[in-house]
């Protein structure tokens, strides 16, 4: 698990390392971060011997790598042209320091140092960026925040548009300019304004990835991206702050989803109760206990409106289906209650919401199921909508043993705020809701976050790809959740969703490799779950007793 940092938790480790117990000198630390960037750089290049590079500084310490990359690029044989954006005076002791070493290295023939002063220096500055091989951004990094100002912002659009048109590389020092390090947000996010991030090729970032480099639209001016330790102590890379946001890795997820013990049974992989569907919508209701099946649960049952019952019974044999109320029961209404409530207390675990219809009596019948049961909850879609209005009560007395499953939309009808206003900061608006309203969230997208009710911890899930953008595979979610909810050894219900999203996403990821790059259906993407545990179990290291004891 990758921790993913803000940029005041970067400074603070960049501090703690330079001026706490460590006592790193600064100008070393910025000597590390630019050969790294020179070294990595080099290696995607395919070498700086002959090449033509220009590199634009920032006045802050962002610019000051890139003091630090020239030298570099210069000793393997490349040719740098500089351009400072700062003035002396306005950077930082090891900024200044590594520029004057530069400055010192400067033959006007293989390395030149500009200090811009505006618009004249622009032809000169445009004829370098027209005939060089690699760019360097080295503008700003995580200290940029807001939209680009001028001269930066044309800079940057020259940048773009040389790059766009195949004539440059472009690499990035620690993020692309213009991209918020927290939130993913760029530049012309921001209203009425047009400055565009810089697009990069490769980003170096250094000591720890960033929020802001997982997170649409940022994340799509990156590149490639390589995280380079700089040499700060591990211990600080990996040291816990108050708001805690982990990037999720396969490794995470084979720990947590073990394979079965051989003499475990069919009561040992949970019962799901899924309490779901309406007289004219079975199809979310049959996806999401197909989820649940393919996902290795145990027993599944399926409750249903009495008119859905007939749609339903016989599909998949291994459902036990059940009608509520009579044949022409088109909606759950309060008075069903008592049947699941009876019924639930076999079950591990319990989902609402896929395909339930609007009916007026469903939010009584939600509230009067949570009220007297005890498992855990996956509530999603049409039991998020009916709980409009009451979730703060609800949550208050559901949420640690909820997971609710929002798309973009249904979260912005629980949590009151607008789209775009969720988009300017996603994992900031995910983290205050759970933070709120202590349930466990897994917000639906490219990428899907789970926020933990019980740590307040975001994990960002990056499997999973646009073929799934079709309606169906939140249904199916729902069911994996469920199972990974039931699924013998998983601690936490945090813990199951993450798993579930993972799994579902890396199920969606193997049915694009095998069938194509979109099409595939929900079903096919629950199919897929046994071959990606099959593929994990492959994958994972031997234990112990699978060793071969005789040799
Ligand atoms: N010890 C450290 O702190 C280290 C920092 N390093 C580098 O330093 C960077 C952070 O340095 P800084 O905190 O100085 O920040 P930056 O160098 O990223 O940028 C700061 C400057 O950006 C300007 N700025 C902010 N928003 C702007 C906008 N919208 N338009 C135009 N200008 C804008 C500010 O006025 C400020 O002058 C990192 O990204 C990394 O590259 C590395 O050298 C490693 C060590
Ligand atoms: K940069």
């Amino acid at each position: 698990m990758y921790t993913l940092k803000s940029a005041a938790q970067m400074r603070q480790t960049d501090n703690t390392a330079m001026y706490g117990k460590y006592s790193i000198a600064p100008a070393v630390l910025m000597e590390n971060a630019g050969r790294a960037v020179a070294e990595r750089g080099g290696a995607y290049v395919g070498g700086w011997d002959g090449k033509d590079v220009l590199i634009l500084c920032g006045k802050g310490n962002n610019g000051g790598d890139g003091f630090v990359i020239a030298r570099h690029i210069l000793a393997a044989g490349g040719r740098v042209y500089v351009y400072s954006f700062g003035t002396t005076a306005e950077y930082s002791e090891e900024s200044k320091a590594h520029l004057h070493t530069l400055r010192m290295m400067c033959d006007n023939r293989t390395c030149t140092l500009t200090m811009y002063e505006g618009e004249k220096n622009d032809r000169l500055l445009y004829k370098r960026l027209a005939a060089c091989d690699v760019l360097i951004d080295a503008l700003l990094g995580t200290g940029f925040s807001g939209s680009l100002r001028e001269p930066l912002a044309r800079v940057v659009a020259a940048v773009n548009e040389r790059a766009a048109a195949g004539g440059c590389t472009v690499i990035a020092v620690d993020m692309p300019t213009g991209v918020n390090t927290d939130t993913g947000a760029v530049s012309d996010d921001i209203k009425n304004d047009t400055s565009s991030p810089l697009m990069a090729d490769l980003t170096v970032t250094f000591g720890s990835y960033k929020r802001g480099q997982f997170i649409y639209p940022g994340k799509a001016c990156i590149g490639k991206l390589e995280l380079d330790s700089i040499g700060l102590p591990p211990a600080l890379l990996t040291e816990n702050a108050e708001d805690n946001v982990y990037l999720l890795c396969e490794a995470d997820i084979t720990e947590i989803v073990t394979p079965r013990r051989a003499d475990s049974h069919k009561g040992t992989h949970g019962t799901i109760g899924i309490v779901t569907g309406c007289g004219d919508m079975v199809g979310a209701t049959l996806m999401t206990a197909h989820g649940a099946v393919r996902s290795g649960a145990g027993k599944v049952f399926l409750r249903v409106p009495g008119a859905a019952a007939p749609y339903c019974i016989g599909k998949e044999p291994e459902i036990m289906v059940r009608p509520v109320g009579g044949r022409d029961r088109l909606h759950f209404c309060r008075d069903d209650a008592a049947e699941i409530i009876a019924e639930s207390k076999d079950w591990s675990v319990l989902v609402m919401g896929p395909g339930m219809g609007k009916d007026k009596e469903l939010p009584g019948f939600i509230e009067a199921v949570a009220a007297e049961t005890t498992c855990p909850l996956v509530l999603d879609a049409d039991a998020l909508n009916a709980l409009r209005g009451k979730e703060a009560d609800f949550f208050a007395r559901h949420g640690g043993r909820t997971v609710i499953t929002p798309h973009l939309l249904e979260f912005s009808r629980l949590s009151g705020l607008a789209t775009a206003e969720i988009k300017t900061d996603l994992i900031g608006t995910v983290m205050k809701f759970v933070r709120d309203y202590a349930v466990t969230v897994v917000l639906k997208g490219a990428p899907s976050l789970i926020a933990s009710a019980k740590t307040g911890n975001i994990y960002v899930n990056e499997t999973g790809n646009a073929g799934m953008a079709a309606g169906g595979m939140g249904d199916v979610l729902s069911g994996i959740i469920a199972a990974m909810i039931a699924h013998d050894g998983i601690g936490s219900i945090a813990a199951a969703a993450c798993a579930a999203v993972y799994l579902h996403g890396a199920a969606g990821d193997y049915c694009a490799g095998r069938i194509g790059p979109y099409g595939f259906t929900p079903d096919e993407v629950a199919d897929a779950v046994p071959e990606v545990l099959a593929l994990w179990d492959k994958r994972r290291p031997l234990t112990l007793l699978e060793k071969p004891y005789i040799i």
